[in-house]
C-alpha cells in the first residue's frame, strides 16, 4: 500500500549534487569515521582558519546565497533521511513500517463537526434581585393549613354563632390571612389587597365578610360595596354568602347580571325620590326650557326626570342596595345609562377572578370604572357640607375605596394591575405546606416564585391522565369511564367478579387482583377500584415520549393521606363535570353519551354560554341534588363554580391553557374535601399536557404527580357507530 510512496523517494543512486550532501549520506554508513572524529577535529579547525580570510572578502550577496542554498540542502536532507529510514525499516519489519507510514500520514475528517468536549455545567441562574414590584416580590405567605377559630377574630358574635351552625366553624387558611388586614384590629392594613389562593380554598367569604361587617352600623342604605365577578353564576354565589353574613343586619344586597329586563334592573337597583328645593327647581327648568327652545335635544334622563316634578321640587335618588354582585358588562350599561346610579358612596371594590376580567376588555370596563369612582360630584348633587367646603376653595373630602383583588391563578402583570390604580396593595398568597417550607429554606425560590404565576391546586386533589389514541374512539373511552370509575353502574357485577376470584383463588399472581385485594381494605375506594379491575390495564409504553415517570401501571389507587395532610373529608356528590372545549363539542357529546348508553339520558345535562339563566340555575340545582349525574359544560363552568360535595371532573377536550386546567380541575377538591381529576388525551396532545400541565413550572401540586392510566375503550363499536348515525342525521334535519 505504501510501497510508491518510499519508493519515490529512495535515490537510485548516490546524489552528488553538493558536497554537503555526499557528506551527510556518508555520515551514517560509516561508523568508523564517527569513531575518529575526535582526532579530525585539529585538521577541521586548522582548515576553518585557512579560510576565514578567504570569507571575508566575499560579498554580502554571496553570503545570503549561500545561506539559502544550505537550508534547502538541509530540508532534502532530512526528507531524504527520513525515507531512508522507512525504507530501511521496510526492508527489516514490513508490518511495524506499514503502521509507522499510516500514523504519519494526516487524520483525514469528513464534514461531520468534530466532536467536542462536554460543555461545562452552568450554575442556576438564581437572582438575588427581582424586577417585580417590592410588594409582588415580598408577598405575605401563608401556608395552606393555618386555621383560626372565627371566634378569635373581630367579628360580631351573633354572626360567629351564625357561622357556625351553617358549619364554617374555623377559619380558612386565606381567611385568617385576609381577615385580620381587612377587619379593624392590630393588624388591619389600610390599603389594597391582592389574594392568589388555590381554588375552593374559601376566597369568597374573605372578602364578604369584612365587607359586611363595615356596614353593620350603617344608617341609611347606600351603594358601599360593589363585587364584581365574571359569570352569572358567581354572581349567585357571592350573592349567597353575603346574605349569608349579613343576616339579621338588614342589609340589601342586589344583583345585575342579565337575567331580568334592563329596566327591571333599574327598578331594582335605584329608587327615584323627590326633593323640596325651589332654588334648584328653577335651574333646572331653565335647562329644561334652554333644551326645547335650541334643539339641544340630548338625552338627559335626569332633566326628563326634573320636568315632570311638582313645582319647587327636584328628583332625588337613593340606592336600593348596599351591596352590589355583578358582572363587569351589565355594572358598565348601569354606569353609563341608570339614571340616578351612582358609585360616589362606594367604600369596597371586590373583583374576584381578576385574572380573567383584566385580561378581557367587557366594554373596557376598568376604566369605566375607576373614572366613576373618582368623578366628583356635581355641585347641585353635593350635600351642604360639600357644598360650603367646595365654595371655600377646599376640595371635598376624597373617599378611599379599599380594593380587594382575587384569583386562583392571580396575575403578576402589573401593566393588568396598574389599571386598578392599587393604594398601598399588598400580595397575600396561600401555599402548600411542604412547598412554602421550601421555599423559607432558599430565598432565591422564593423571589422567583412571586416573580412568575405560580399556581396551587387544592391539596386534596388527585389527577389522571389516560392516553386515547388518535381521539377518534374518545366517547367509548369516556363511556367506560364512567360505566366503571365515576358512575359504579357495574359495581355489583364487579364486587360479585373479586369475590368469585378471591374464593376460586384464581389469579393469585396476577396484578390486577392483588390491587384489587390491597384496595379492598380502602373503604370508600373498594367499590370503584374493584369495578376498575374491568377495564384498567398496565400502562403501555407506546406514548414514552410523554410517559412520566407518575405513570402508573396498575389501577389508580388513592395514595395514603401523607402525614402532614390536613385530612381530606369525602365527597358525596358522585356525579361528574365534563368540560368540553366548545358548545357544539359539549351538545354532540350529550346526545352522542345517551344514544350509546340510553339509561344516561335522564341523568345527563348541557351548561354552556347558551343555557339561558334560569335553566342554568334549575340544572345546577338539580345536579347540586344528586338529580343529574352529568353535566356536560364548556370553560364557561370553570371559573369559580362552587358544588363543594363534586367528586369527579373530567376534561373530555383538552384545555386550553394551564390557567384554565387549574379553573376546571378545581371545580372539585374544594373546601378540603377529596377529589378526581380525569384528562383524555390525544397523541398530538400528549406532548403539551404532559410538559405544561403534568410537569409544567407553573403548576404546584405538593410533591404529588399527574398518573397516567391506560383504560381500553368501552366494546360498543356497533352502538357506536348507530350513535353516530343518529348524530349525523340529528345534524342534517337540524340544518333542513
Ligand atoms: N371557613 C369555612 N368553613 C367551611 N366551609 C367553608 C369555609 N369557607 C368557605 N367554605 C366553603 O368552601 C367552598 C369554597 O369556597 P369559595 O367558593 O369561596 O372558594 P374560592 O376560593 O372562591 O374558589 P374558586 O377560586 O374556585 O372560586 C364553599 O362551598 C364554601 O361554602
Amino acid at each position: 500500500m505504501a510501497g510508491p510512496l518510499y519508493a519515490r523517494y529512495i535515490p537510485e543512486k548516490a546524489p552528488t549534487k553538493t558536497k554537503a550532501s555526499v557528506q551527510s549520506i556518508e555520515a551514517p554508513e560509516a561508523p568508523e569515521a564517527q569513531k575518529s572524529a575526535p582526532s579530525a577535529r585539529p585538521a577541521k579547525k586548522e582548515k576553518k582558519e585557512r579560510e576565514r580570510p578567504k570569507k571575508r572578502k566575499r560579498d554580502k550577496h554571496e553570503e545570503s546565497e549561500e545561506e539559502e542554498a544550505s537550508k534547502k540542502h538541509k530540508s532534502v536532507l532530512s526528507k531524504f533521511e527520513k525515507s531512508k529510514r522507512v525504507a530501511d525499516a521496510v526492508r527489516e519489519e514490513p508490518e511495524q513500517a506499514a503502521q509507522a507510514i499510516e500514523e504519519e500520514q494526516p487524520e483525514l475528517h469528513d464534514l461531520v463537526p468534530l466532536p467536542q468536549p462536554e460543555p461545562v455545567p452552568e450554575p442556576d441562574y438564581k437572582p438575588t434581585f427581582s424586577a417585580l414590584s417590592p410588594w409582588l416580590a415580598h408577598p405575605i405567605t401563608v401556608t395552606s393549613r393555618a386555621t383560626t377559630p372565627f371566634s378569635t377574630l373581630p367579628i360580631d358574635t351573633k354572626l360567629v354563632s351564625h357561622l357556625n351552625q351553617k358549619g364554617y366553624t374555623e377559619a380558612f387558611a386565606v381567611q385568617s390571612a385576609v381577615l385580620p388586614l381587612l377587619l379593624p384590629g392590630p393588624k388591619h392594613h389600610p390599603g389594597d389587597i391582592c389574594v392568589s389562593a388555590a381554588t375552593g380554598s374559601g376566597k369568597t367569604l374573605a372578602y364578604v365578610l369584612p365587607m359586611v361587617e363595615s356596614m353593620r352600623h350603617r344608617v341609611v342604605t347606600k351603594l358601599q360595596g360593589l363585587v364584581v365577578v365574571p359569570t352569572r353564576e358567581l354572581v349567585a354565589q357571592a350573592r349567597e354568602i353575603a346574605e349569608l353574613c349579613s343576616v339579621g343586619m338588614g342589609l340589601k344586597v342586589g344583583t345585575a347580571v342579565g337575567n331580568h329586563s334592563f329596566a327591571a334592573e333599574q327598578e331594582m337597583l335605584v329608587k327615584k325620590g323627590r326633593r323640596y328645593d325651589p332654588e334648584k327647581y328653577k335651574i333646572l327648568q331653565a335647562k329644561a326650557k334652554e333644551r326645547i327652545l335650541y334643539g339641544t335635544a340630548e338625552q338627559d334622563a335626569y332633566l326628563d326626570d326634573a320636568v315632570d316634578m311638582l313645582p319647587g321640587h327636584v328628583p332625588e335618588y337613593e340606592s336600593k342596595v348596599d351591596i352590589l354582585v355583578c358582572t363587569p358588562g351589565r355594572l358598565v350599561e348601569h354606569i353609563q345609562s341608570t339614571t340616578g346610579f351612582s358609585l360616589d358612596d362606594v367604600q369596597w371594590l371586590v373583583i374576584d377572578e381578576a385574572d380573567r376580567l383584566l385580561d378581557q376588555s367587557f366594554q373596557e370596563w376598568v376604566g369605566v370604572v375607576m373614572a366613576a369612582l373618582q368623578a366628583e360630584k356635581p355641585y347641585e348633587e353635593m350635600n351642604a357640607r360639600d357644598q360650603v367646603l367646595s365654595k371655600m376653595w377646599y376640595p371635598p373630602e376624597r373617599r378611599t375605596v379599599r380594593k380587594v383583588i382575587l384569583s386562583a391563578t392571580m396575575t403578576r402583570d402589573l401593566s393588568k394591575l396598574d389599571t386598578l390604580r392599587l393604594r398601598r396593595p399588598k400580595l397575600v398568597v396561600i401555599e402548600d405546606a411542604g412547598e412554602l417550607a421550601g421555599q423559607e429554606a432558599n430565598l432565591q425560590d422564593t423571589l422567583a416564585a412571586a416573580s412568575g404565576a405560580i399556581f396551587e391546586l387544592p391539596p386534596t386533589l388527585k389527577e389522571w391522565a389516560i392516553p386515547v389514541g388518535d381521539g377518534s374512539d374518545k366517547p367509548l373511552y369516556l363511556l367506560r369511564l364512567l360505566q366503571t370509575h365515576i358512575l359504579h353502574e357495574n359495581e355489583a357485577k364487579a364486587r360479585a367478579r373479586l369475590e368469585d376470584s378471591t374464593a376460586s383463588g384464581s389469579g393469585d399472581d396476577d396484578d390486577s387482583s392483588s390491587v384489587l385485594s390491597d384496595s379492598s381494605s380502602d373503604v370508600s375506594d373498594t367499590s370503584s377500584s374493584s369495578s376498575d379491575a374491568a377495564s384498567f390495564t398496565s400502562s403501555d409504553s407506546e406514548h414514552d415520549s410523554a410517559a412520566s415517570d407518575s405513570e402508573v401501571d396498575s389501577i389508580p389507587r388513592r395514595d395514603p393521606p401523607k402525614p402532614s395532610a390536613r385530612r381530606a373529608i369525602p365527597s358525596t356528590n358522585s356525579g361528574v363535570l365534563i368540560f368540553t372545549s366548545t358548545t357544539e363539542s359539549a351538545t354532540r357529546l350529550s346526545r352522542l353519551l345517551t344514544y350509546l348508553h340510553p339509561p344516561y339520558a335522564p341523568l345527563t345535562a348541557l351548561l354552556t354560554k347558551s343555557s339561558a339563566t334560569s335553566t342554568g340555575r334549575k340544572t345546577l340545582s338539580r345536579f347540586r341534588s344528586g338529580t343529574l349525574r352529568i353535566l356536560i359544560a364548556t370553560d364557561r363552568a370553570s371559573r369559580g363554580l362552587d358544588i363543594p360535595e363534586l367528586a369527579h371532573i373530567i376534561n373530555y377536550d383538552i384545555p386550553r391553557s394551564v390557567t384554565s386546567y387549574v379553573h376546571r380541575v378545581g371545580r372539585t377538591a374544594r373546601a378540603g374535601r377529596e377529589g378526581e381529576a380525569w384528562t383524555l388525551f390525544t397523541d398530538v396532545e400528549g406532548r403539551w399536557f404532559w410538559n405544561a400541565i403534568a410537569r409544567g413550572e407553573e403548576i404546584r401540586r405538593g410533591g404529588r404527580k399527574v398518573e397516567r392510566v391506560k383504560i381500553v375503550p368501552a366494546e360498543a363499536r356497533e352502538g357506536y357507530e348507530e350513535a353516530l348515525g343518529k348524530l349525523k342525521g340529528d345534524v342534517e334535519g337540524a340544518g333542513r
